[in-house]
């Protein structure tokens, strides 16, 4: 189907650097649209973190470009890039003394000037509550489980209300069920978003579009259905692909096992 309003983020053959003699990800093109998620997927060291961090800006643009809200980097204010996009890292470096409250208000610092206490106030409980913490809201953050953690940093980046939500593996540390309902949250939430994902069989109901990485450059970028196939996956991961119909949804799902067996 063609769009007709203008993407969120896109990305067109874009080459980054990590430094002047590495070459972190090269020839990704793809666009994500308002309320819609992409799932980066690709074994490790395919490049999926360091696609984040050419869009963050933290790796250097050597050819291509990227354009968030139809600017490009050097166009978009800082301000309005702090509020525009939210990243959760993979190690997020938190002091383990701030309580959940104090450290989800971060996500409000680039609003600090702009909104109401008030406001900030409800964006933080409304992004706690969101992810299920409102029980530690003033425990230290060094005091939550990995998993508790993981939420925090979610729920920090929630209450930064961004426009472009960037998540690297935020299933880690979570158990199934916290798994499946950060995915629907995020969903819900509507904010375009560029989540990767080791999960496999948890793209297919969470993303709209997946972007398949090896090697540090773009495999595909297509629908679940279209790309979770032997021809794109095995030359990938190894893995073969079994697709099947889910008894009560009539969707299709997708099971994997290792293609040498
Ligand atoms: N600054 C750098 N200098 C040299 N090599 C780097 C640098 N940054 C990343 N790399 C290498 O680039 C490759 C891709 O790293 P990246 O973290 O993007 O992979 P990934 O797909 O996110 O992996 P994982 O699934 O294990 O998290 C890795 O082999 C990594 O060692």
């Amino acid at each position: 189907m063609k769009k007709t309003n203008k993407p969120i983020l896109s990305v067109q053959a874009l080459c980054a650097n990590a430094s002047a003699h590495w070459r972190a990800v090269s020839d990704i093109t793809f666009e994500v649209f308002e309320g819609e998620c992409v799932a980066i997927i690709g074994p490790n060291g395919s490049g999926k973190s360091s696609l984040l961090k050419a869009i963050t800006g933290e790796y250097k643009t050597v050819s291509g470009h990227f354009k968030i809200l139809d600017c490009t980097a050097q166009q978009l204010p800082i301000e309005k890039l702090a509020k525009t996009v939210a990243m959760v890292a993979q190690h997020e470096q938190v002091d383990p003394r701030m309580t959940v409250k104090e450290y989800v208000f971060l996500g409000r610092v680039p609003h600090t000037f702009w909104c109401s206490q008030q406001e900030h106030e409800r964006a933080v409980k409304q992004a706690i509550e969101d992810v299920n913490l409102s029980h530690k809201t003033h425990q230290y953050f060094g005091e939550l489980s990995g998993g508790e953690q993981q939420r925090a940093s979610i729920a920090r980046a929630f209450s930064q209300e961004p426009k472009l939500l960037l998540l690297d593996e935020p299933t880690n540390h979570l158990d199934p069920l916290a798994r499946l309902e950060l995915l629907k949250l995020v969903k819900q939430r509507g904010i375009a978003s560029v989540v990767v994902l080791h999960d496999l069989p948890l793209v297919t109901p969470f993303a709209d579009n997946v972007l398949l990485m090896s090697q540090q450059k773009m495999v595909a970028f297509a629908p679940p259905d279209t790309l979770m196939q032997d021809d794109f996956i095995t030359p990938v991961f190894g893995l073969r692909v079994i697709p099947f119909s889910h008894p009560k949804m009539h969707n299709t799902i997708h099971h994997f096992e290792a293609a040498s067996f």
